[in-house]
């Protein structure tokens, strides 16, 4: 007997589509997957339900060509989180799947787990064995499951010939077993724990088993990595499989080493750096219940697990957590959301954390944790401010800051400079006609980057060559302002010939492990100058770095982004608490052009949480978010004034209906050309969640229809993390 089959697609249309299949109905469940034709396509889609009728009559429905899983594929819980997030963000459900699965998976690959050659004693050698041999037999008697030749190979090189003799003489013997993460086989001694970490771990596991929202709290340093391991030493030891979040920057290795050489567990990755076919093994483990801990970016949120324990967001107020195209969920919340329903706790963890959650601790929805000391005996740095002045300045770098510098390295200690751009100047202009290299196709600049030569619009990414002259009036006197990554390495090289400077930024770090042997090269601990961007800033623990400086740290304070104080507090603390973290104290230096600004005193003096406290209250009173629900359509088109004519359409559909929520707009976005598009956005504004949602669901159908809206581009962001 056939059934109907209703099946999520790739495809924008927020709609699923049925399907006929000869198949039995008892042959089929939610969460398979199967192939299916799609116009002239053939596309795999995820099972959604199993129908006895359709509305669509059976002769037009078109068959499944093939189902790819014979047994439940996606767990239950998965599939309501893809369609609750499908519903909150109301993104088409076809590419919601999409986003929440590894791509081998969703490009149909079988869901096997792979596996591999374990080796594991048998029997006590009747002949004494060689010296590579004895060690291997000494590793295995401490792993009676066994060990895998990866592992083996990577505590002892080329172990093939020893395994060869060992399993001949029936000394060892193999079995294939699923290929787990190789375990770390030196754990480190763990640190004796301070009073503020052992509350906040009591705390958490009060909470086992239900669901509860921690803040993790601890200034920079203090210790909250440590914290997170003993938790999750709990839930391992328990059986429970413990979800981890961490921003997409270049952190993961440090972390995940801290993780693997304290914990004997068995721990994934689940990020951009692992290659497609491990992060698929990740992803099987997880849902075995195989991995013990599963570390993963942003949309590791998606990822399976058969005995749920906890969850974890580190760097919880760190942007990358919002995808900001396609389907735009926020993994913090989507985490959230999460463990409530699978009733277990999460913990949100920051040295400073996001408004959003600092709104929820207000409203005693979230329990506060707080660690207020550096751990280890290690001190806050001393923080200074410095006036400095452009044009009189060493290419950005003022003489404060330069004798400082010398002063570190004199001792042998390291220097870290962070400067939020990369390339050398942001402004390339001529001396004669005022001509200004210009992005053809956004409202912005060319960066200039003098080590390959170019010009590069970091908004679209056009590439030109570095011109003589100027394009406008031929003068050969072209000159470049402001200070990039590349500058200041250059300055500073030429300063300090004799020390070296590692230059660490989105363009120095393409190649693959280019960050990991920077890193490791710091660790190594001699005397050196790191120039970076914010990859730099954020979460590590370098023990040598004894001086910060902040090179041209003003831009933020005059941003009309309503975040971008925020964000700018965020950054500064983050960045001056890389110093000092080891037992040598620390000093940070910052470069402002407007030392008088009252942020900085306000910062400085009082630091983030006050300043984080201020914010909030004006936040509230300016009803701007986490104050209120939000959500605002953006459109952009070729045409310049398409977007704002569809938006404003949009805006009278919404209009149509009474309704508490406001509508504000349609403006044009903060730089208005971007890739060669015109873009709007339109706002929504609503005291009450559920009458935003309903608003949206209305009219999105209606939307979609819209003439205008076919030829341009629009979308819908829930919760947006950025206003015009
Ligand atoms: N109880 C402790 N005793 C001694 N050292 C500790 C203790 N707890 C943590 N440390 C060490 O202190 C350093 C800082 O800890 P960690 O990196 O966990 O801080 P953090 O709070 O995550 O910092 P950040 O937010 O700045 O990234 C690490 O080198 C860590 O090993
Ligand atoms: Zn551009």
């Amino acid at each position: 007997m056939s059934c109907i089959v209703e099946i999520a697609l790739a495809c924008p249309l927020r709609q699923t589509f049925d399907y006929l299949s000869d198949e039995p109905v008892e042959h089929w469940q939610p969460g398979m997957r199967a192939v299916i034709p799609f116009g002239s396509r053939q596309l795999i889609g995820i099972v959604i339900a199993i129908k006895p009728v359709s509305e669509i009559s059976t002769d037009k429905l078109k068959k499944i060509e093939q189902q790819i899983d014979k047994q439940s594929f996606l767990p239950v819980e998965i599939m309501q989180l893809v369609q609750w997030v499908s519903r909150y963000y109301h993104h088409p459900i076809g590419e919601c799947f999409q986003a929440a699965l590894p791509k081998k998976l969703r490009l149909g690959d079988s869901d096997e787990m792979q596996t591999e050659t374990y080796w594991a004693l048998q029997q006590i050698p009747v002949n004494k064995p060689g010296k590579k041999q004895q060690q291997i037999l000494d590793l295995l008697e401490d792993y009676p499951e066994g060990l895998s030749e990866k592992a083996l190979r990577v505590q002892f090189g080329n172990v093939k010939s020893s395994l060869t003799t060992l399993a001949q003489q029936n000394v060892i013997t193999a079995r294939e077993h699923v290929a787990l993460p190789v375990p770390c086989l030196e754990l480190q001694q763990t640190v004796s724990l301070n009073n503020e970490q052992k509350q906040s771990i009591e705390k958490v596991l009060a909470e086992k088993g239900q669901f509860s929202s921690f803040l993790l709290h601890g200034i920079t340093g203090s210790g909250k990595t440590e914290v997170y391991i003993e938790i999750c030493r709990e839930f391992v030891e328990n059986q429970q499989q413990v979800l981890v979040l961490i921003p997409e920057i270049g952190l993961t290795t440090q972390f995940v080493e801290r993780f693997r050489h304290s914990l004997a567990a068995n721990i994934v990755v689940i990020n951009s750096s692992v290659s497609d076919a491990d992060r698929k093994q990740a992803w099987l483990l997880a849902r075995s219940g195989k991995a013990d801990i599963i570390i993963g970016t942003r949309s590791a949120v998606f990822t399976p697990m058969l005995n749920p324990g906890l969850m974890i967001i580190d760097e919880e107020h760190d942007s990358s957590y919002k995808q900001q195209d396609g389907l735009r969920y926020h993994a913090r919340n989507v985490a959230l959301m999460r463990a409530k329903t699978l009733n277990i706790p999460i913990v949100l963890g920051s040295a400073t954390p996001s408004l959003e959650t600092l709104y929820q601790v207000k409203l005693k929805r979230y329990q506060l944790l707080k660690l207020t000391k550096r751990a280890g005996g290690a001190t806050l740095p001393n923080v200074k401010l410095i006036a400095a002045n452009k044009t009189a300045d060493n290419n950005g770098l003022s003489s404060v800051l330069i004798n400082s510098i010398k002063k570190h390295l004199q001792q042998n200690h390291q220097v870290l400079l962070f400067i939020n751009r990369r390339g050398f100047a942001p402004v390339l202009m001529c001396h004669e006609c005022n001509w200004q290299a210009n992005c053809r196709s956004c409202d912005a600049k060319m960066v200039v980057h003098q080590h390959q030569n170019r010009l590069f619009c970091h908004h679209c990414g056009l590439i030109q060559t570095l011109p003589k002259k100027c394009p406008e009036c031929g003068h050969s006197e072209l000159k470049s302002y402001g200070v990039g990554t590349e500058k200041i390495e250059q300055a500073l090289t030429a300063i300090f010939n004799d020390i070296p400077v590692l230059r660490i930024d989105r363009d120095s770090t393409q190649r693959v492990n280019a960050f990991t042997n920077m890193v490791k090269q710091i660790n190594q601990g001699q005397a050196a100058i790191l120039v970076g961007t914010q990859m730099l800033a954020k979460g590590h623990d370098f023990h040598d770095v004894t001086l910060v400086g902040v090179v041209d740290a003003d831009q933020a304070l005059f941003s009309a982004d309503f975040r971008a104080t925020e964000g700018l507090a965020q950054l500064i603390t983050q960045v001056t608490g890389r110093a000092g973290r080891g037992k040598k104290s620390g000093e940070v230096l910052i470069q402002s052009e407007q030392p008088e600004h009252p942020f900085w005193k306000n910062l400085l003096q009082d630091g983030y949480e006050a300043i984080a406290e201020n914010l909030l209250k004006e936040r509230i009173q300016m009803e701007l978010p986490p104050h209120g629900f939000w959500a605002v359509w953006r459109a952009e088109a070729q045409e310049a004034d398409l977007a704002m004519q569809l938006l404003q359409q949009v805006a009278e559909l919404l209009q149509q209906t009474a309704s508490p929520v406001m509508i504000l707009g349609p403006v044009p976005a903060l730089m208005e050309k971007r890739a060669g598009r015109y873009r709007a956005q339109l706002l929504m504004r609503s005291a009450d969640r559920a009458s935003l949602h309903q608003l949206i669901d209305q009219h999105i159908e209606a939307v979609s229809k819209l003439k205008l809206a076919r030829k341009g581009r629009w979308s819908i962001d829930i919760d947006p993390t950025e206003l015009i």
